[in-house]
């Protein structure tokens, strides 16, 4: 494939994994219950629950429901680059480092139709400054199917003020009153 801004410059580093971060087979779980890719309270939601690989890596699965459709029966294509952009998300944890999609590139390989199980896989591809480069792909019905999707991206470091001065003030008051979310936000936080 041709460069684009989403290929690591050939001064990217591999970082090492975070000290902090989740042992290789943890669930890593929701940042926000609300997230349409990976909280539980969202009625159509992805409800993506990645798991950390061993590496700069993480697994996840999609099944992909009714709500998901664009095509009759088949999956919509802005849906799947969202389930691509929440599991490249989950590698912040990994990291240990909000950062947000900067760019993402998609290619749809082959349709995915409705009740297909997604076996997505993402991992950086380095990391230069505040922008993290990663890639990501979804295999159907199996880790070893076919990839239907794949996706590259580029993120970039942010603040926590990121979220609390662009974030709709009464969502954001609702996390700063959760102690348990804000542990969680904080543990994102590079010099905490
Ligand atoms: C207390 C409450 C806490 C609650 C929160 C709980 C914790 C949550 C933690 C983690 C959540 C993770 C959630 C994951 C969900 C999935 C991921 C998403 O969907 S995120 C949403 C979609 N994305 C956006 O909304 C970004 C909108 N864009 C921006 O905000 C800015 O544009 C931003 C931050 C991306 C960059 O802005 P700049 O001002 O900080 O930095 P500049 O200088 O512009 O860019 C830095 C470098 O990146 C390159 N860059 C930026 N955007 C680029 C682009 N589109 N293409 C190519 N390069 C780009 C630039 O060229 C620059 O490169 P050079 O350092 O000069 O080499």
């Amino acid at each position: 494939m041709p460069p684009t801004p989403t290929t690591p410059p050939p001064d990217a580093v591999i970082p090492e994994r975070h000290p902090q971060a989740p042992a290789p087979g943890t669930r890593l779980g929701s940042h926000y219950e609300h997230c349409f890719g990976c909280g539980p309270q969202h009625p159509g939601g992805l409800r993506i629950d990645a798991v950390a690989g061993e590496g700069l890596d993480v697994t996840a699965e999609l099944t992909v429901r009714d709500v998901h459709q664009g095509g009759p029966g088949l999956a919509h294509g802005g849906l799947l680059t969202t389930a691509m952009d929440e599991t490249l998300g989950t590698l912040n944890w990994l990291l240990h480092a909000p950062a947000v999609t900067g760019r993402l590139e998609t290619d749809f390989l082959s349709p995915v139709p409705v009740d297909s199980v997604l076996h997505l896989r993402a991992w950086i591809t380095g990391v230069h400054g505040r922008k993290i480069y990663s890639a990501a792909e979804a295999r159907i019905g199996g880790p070893d199917g076919p990839v239907a999707v794949r996706a590259q991206a580029l993120f970039v470091q942010v603040k926590l003020e990121h979220f609390t001065t662009h974030g709709r003030p009464e969502d954001i008051e609702k996390v700063l009153d959760d102690p348990d979310l804000m542990k969680r936000a904080r543990a994102f936080e590079v010099n905490p």
